[in-house]
C-alpha cells in the first residue's frame, strides 16, 4: 500500500518505518526542513533501540522516503497518518492547531478518495473536527479515522511490531477494510484489532494512560506509606502484583511519571472532563500525587545535608525520563536540578542517550560528565533519576572512593538495601528503610 506520514517525530518515524519493514510504501512529510535532510541523507534523529536497522535497510530498498511538501508527500498515497504534536495548550486542555493546520491544507490538495488517520493523541470529538475542516474544502470523498497509538519510547519498534492490539475507530465500510488489510501483518499472533467508533477509539487512549498514571501514583503513595510504617514497598509491589487482577506491571514506585505522553494526557482529559461539567476526582490527586513525587527526594537530600545546599556539589545519573530513550520531555531530573540549583547547590550529570538534548535545554545551567564515574569527582552524593541499566551493578568502590562522603540518594530503587549497609553507604530510596 501507498502510505503518507505527517510528522516524523517519536510516532510518525517508528510508525513510517514500521509500515515499510511490511512492504508498504511510505512517505513521512515534516515541517522541519533540517530533520527531512539528515533523514533522507540516512541519519536518524531519535535514540530509539532497533530503529535504525529498519531504517536504514527500508531506506535501501526505497520503500521509505523523506519529504517536506505536504501536497507531493500525499499525492499518491491511499492513507495519510497524522503524527502530529498534541501539546498542552494555556489551560492544560490538547492543542489542535497543528493537527486543525494541516488537516486544512490537506482539504485544500486532496483529488481522491483517501483515508485520513489521527495517530496522534487527541480528544474525543476530533474525528469529527478533522473531518468537517477537510470537508470544508474537498469535494472528493475521504473517511477519518482515529487509530490511537499506545507504543512506549525505548520498546517502540517491538510496540508497533506486536501491539497487545489495535484499536481502530471508524464507522465506514470502506476505511474499515483499509486498515484491516493495512495492520493484518502486525495481528498474526491473535491480538485482536478492535472496531469501534471514533470517539470510543479517541477515548481508549486517554483512559489507558491515564490507568496506567493511577497505578503508578498509587503506589508512590503506597510507598510513602511503607516508609512511614517500616514495610517495605518491593514487597508490597510483588505481593500487590501477583494478583491477575491487578497484574506485575506499572506499579513500580519512584520519582513520579514523566515523558511526553502521561503528564500531558492525564491533564488533557481532566480538562475535557471539565468541559462536559465532570469533575474527575482520581485524575487531579493522580496529578497532585505526581507533582509531589518528581521532588521526592529533596526533603531527604535537605535533611541529610542539615537543609543547607548552599555549595553542595551533586552527581547526577539519569536525566532521560525514562531509560533506553535520548528524551527529556517532563523527565524527573529536570524537577530535582532545578530545586537543588535554587538552593545553591551545583549539579554534574551523567545520561547515555540524552545528553545532547539536556545541553540543549540547560546550557551551563549543569556540567557534563562524559563517563558514570567522571561524573562522581568532587560531588557530596550521587542522585540517581533513571534506571537505565548500566547503572544497576556499578563499582561501588568506585564510587566510594570518588564521592567526598559514601551518600547515594537513588530515584528508581536500583540497588538491595542491606547489600548497601554492608557497603556502608548511607542510601535512601523510595518506599524502604534508610540506611546509615
Ligand atoms: N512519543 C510517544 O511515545 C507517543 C506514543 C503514543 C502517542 N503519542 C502521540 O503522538 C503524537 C506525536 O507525538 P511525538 O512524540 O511523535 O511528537 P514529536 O514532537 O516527536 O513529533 C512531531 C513531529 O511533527 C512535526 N510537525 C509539526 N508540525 C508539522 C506540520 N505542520 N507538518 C508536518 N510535520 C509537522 C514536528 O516537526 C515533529 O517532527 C502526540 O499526539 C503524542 O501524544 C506519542
Ligand atoms: O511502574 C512504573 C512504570 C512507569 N513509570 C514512569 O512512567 C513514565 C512513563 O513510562 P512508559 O509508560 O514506559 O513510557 P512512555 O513512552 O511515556 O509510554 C506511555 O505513553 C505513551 C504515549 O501515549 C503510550 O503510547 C504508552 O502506551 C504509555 O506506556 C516514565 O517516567 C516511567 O519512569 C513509573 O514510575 N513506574
Amino acid at each position: 500500500m501507498k502510505i503518507s506520514v505527517v510528522g516524523t517525530g517519536y510516532v510518525g518515524l517508528v510508525t513510517g518505518t514500521c509500515f515499510a519493514e511490511t512492504g508498504n510504501n511510505v512517505t513521512c512529510i515534516d515541517i522541519d526542513a533540517n530533520k527531512v535532510n539528515k533523514l533522507s541523507n540516512g541519519q536518524i534523529t531519535i535514540y530509539e533501540p532497533g530503529l535504525e536497522k529498519l531504517f536504514e535497510r527500508n531506506l535501501k530498498e526505497d520503500r521509505l522516503h523523506f519529504t517536506t511538501n505536504l501536497e507531493e508527500g500525499v499525492k499518491d498515497a491511499e492513507v495519510i497518518f497524522l503524527a502530529l504534536p498534541t501539546p498542552p495548550g494555556e489551560d492544560g486542555s490538547a492543542d489542535l492547531s497543528y493537527i486543525l493546520n494541516v488537516a486544512e491544507h490537506l482539504g485544500k490538495i486532496l483529488t481522491s478518495y483517501k483515508v485520513i488517520v489521527d495517530k496522534s493523541t487527541v480528544p474525543v470529538g476530533t474525528a469529527e473536527k478533522v473531518q468537517e475542516v477537510i470537508g470544508r474544502y474537498c469535494n472528493c470523498a475521504f473517511d477519518v479515522v482515529s487509530n490511537p497509538e499506545f507504543l512506549r519510547e525505548g520498546v517502540a519498534v517491538d510496540d508497533f511490531m506486536k501491539p497487545d492490539r489495535v484499536v481502530i475507530g471508524t464507522r465506514s465500510e470502506r476505511a474499515r477494510k483499509v486498515m484491516g488489510e493495512l495492520f493484518a501483518p502486525f495481528v498474526r499472533q491473535g491480538n485482536p484489532i478492535l472496531f469501534m467508533d471514533e470517539k470510543s477509539a479517541e477515548l481508549t487512549k486517554y483512559a489507558a494512560n491515564s490507568f496506567l498514571a493511577t497505578k503508578i501514583s498509587f503506589m508512590n503513595e503506597i510507598a510513602i506509606l511503607c516508609e512511614k510504617l517500616g514495610a517495605d514497598v518491593d514487597m508490597v509491589r510483588r505481593g500487590v502484583g501477583s494478583d491477575d487482577r491487578i497484574g506485575k506491571r506499572f506499579l513500580f514506585p519512584g520519582i513520579g511519571y514523566g515523558g511526553s505522553c502521561f503528564p500531558k494526557d492525564v491533564q488533557a482529559l481532566v480538562k475535557s472532563s471539565e468541559e462536559v461539567a465532570y469533575d474527575f476526582k482520581i485524575l487531579n490527586a493522580v496529578m497532585d500525587v505526581n507533582e509531589r513525587q518528581k521532588l521526592f527526594l529533596i526533603p531527604k537530600i535537605n535533611a541529610w545535608f542539615n537543609n543547607d545546599l548552599k555549595g553542595k556539589h551533586f552527581a547526577m545519573w539519569g536525566l532521560a525520563f525514562k531509560p533506553n530513550t535520548d528524551d527529556i520531555r517532563e523527565a524527573p531530573a529536570l524537577y530535582m536540578i532545578d530545586a537543588l540549583v535554587a538552593a545553591g547547590a551545583t549539579v554534574t550529570v551523567f545520561d547515555p542517550e540524552a545528553m545532547t538534548n539536556v545541553e540543549r535545554l540547560l546550557g551551563s545551567k549543569v556540567k557534563y560528565a562524559q563517563h558514570q564515574y567522571e561524573c562522581l569527582e568532587n560531588a557530596d552524593a550521587l542522585i540517581i533519576a533513571t534506571e537505565w541499566s548500566v547503572f544497576r551493578t556499578p563499582d561501588f568502590n568506585k564510587i566510594k572512593g570518588a564521592l567526598k562522603q559514601p551518600a547515594i540518594f537513588d530515584g528508581r530503587n536500583l540497588f538491595d538495601v542491606s547489600r548497601m549497609q554492608e557497603l556502608g553507604f548511607h542510601y535512601e530510596s523510595v518506599g524502604r528503610t534508610a540506611v546509615q
